[in-house]
């Protein structure tokens, strides 16, 4: 479960998440949306340790991120890129993330053939594509087979193919009772792939329920999403 509570940051002057409350639950696809600079990333980066609240808890089962015992086998991320070295093969990337989170290295060969890149795993990470690197960066995030996926823009760079087995991918992570949140901009997959939604504008929640609850009388998340944010339709804001 992810909670996070009152949650505040500010930047010099700006405050970009101004109390901000939700929650990820086990079993759950959680869709975090908001347009861009709404604060996702931030929030995620939060609840990942790799920045601090000015106020606020953001916590993993009841705890910060920095203070799990077992952060691999916990939680899962997905932030930018792949993560790994250009000069490096996804093998060799993966294998290094394996001995020094103490993870047997006979995983490697297991994300590497969840995420379909088993034949390119000898390559260098320089010659992949947006879409290959996306998974090789997921395939890090599965290798303690953990508990939490947080992913921030999951299907970025993925082809039609690659985006229909990322969303039969988290279905079956929550309907094993794990734990999904994942940032998008892609409302129409949002639809056919998650339980809950969290819409987050200007650094402040406007919108939080089950996919039904948020989209309510708009018809469809795209309508609610443009309703809520108050972004125009057809350009950006
Ligand atoms: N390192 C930083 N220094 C200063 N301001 C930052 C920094 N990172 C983000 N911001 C600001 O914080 C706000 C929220 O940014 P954030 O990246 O969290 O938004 P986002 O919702 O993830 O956007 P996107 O959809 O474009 O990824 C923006 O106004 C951004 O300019």
């Amino acid at each position: 479960m992810l909670s996070i509570h009152e949650l505040s940051k500010r930047r010099g002057s700006r405050e970009i998440l101004s109390g901000i409350s939700f929650e990820a639950r086990p079993g759950r696809v959680t869709a975090f949306l908001g347009p861009n600079g709404a604060g996702k990333t931030s929030t995620l980066r939060i609840l990942l340790g790799l920045d601090s609240a000015t106020s606020g808890t953001a916590l993993v089962d009841g705890v910060p991120f920095g203070r799990l015992k077992d952060p691999l086998t916990k939680v899962g991320a997905l932030l930018d890129g792949s993560g790994a070295h250009r000069s490096r093969t996804a093998r060799g990337h993966l294998r290094w993330l394996a001995a020094a989170g103490g993870l047997p290295p006979a995983r490697v060969a297991e994300v590497l053939e969840v995420v379909g890149l088993t034949n390119d795993a000898r390559r260098r990470v320089r010659g992949y594509s947006l879409g290959m690197g996306r998974r090789l960066g997921l395939a890090a995030a599965l290798l303690g087979d953990p508990e939490i996926l947080i992913l921030d823009e999951p299907v970025n760079g993925l082809d039609p193919e690659g985006i229909r087995w990322m969303r039969t991918f988290l279905r079956d992570r929550a309907a094993t009772g794990r734990t999904v949140l994942l940032s998008s901009h892609f409302l129409g997959e949002v639809a056919e792939t998650v339980d809950d939604v969290v819409v987050i504008h200007h650094g402040r929640i406007v919108a939080q329920g089950t996919l039904p609850e948020v989209v309510g009388e708009h018809g469809s998340v795209e309508n609610a999403y443009f309703a809520l944010t108050g972004a125009p339709q057809g350009g950006p804001r």
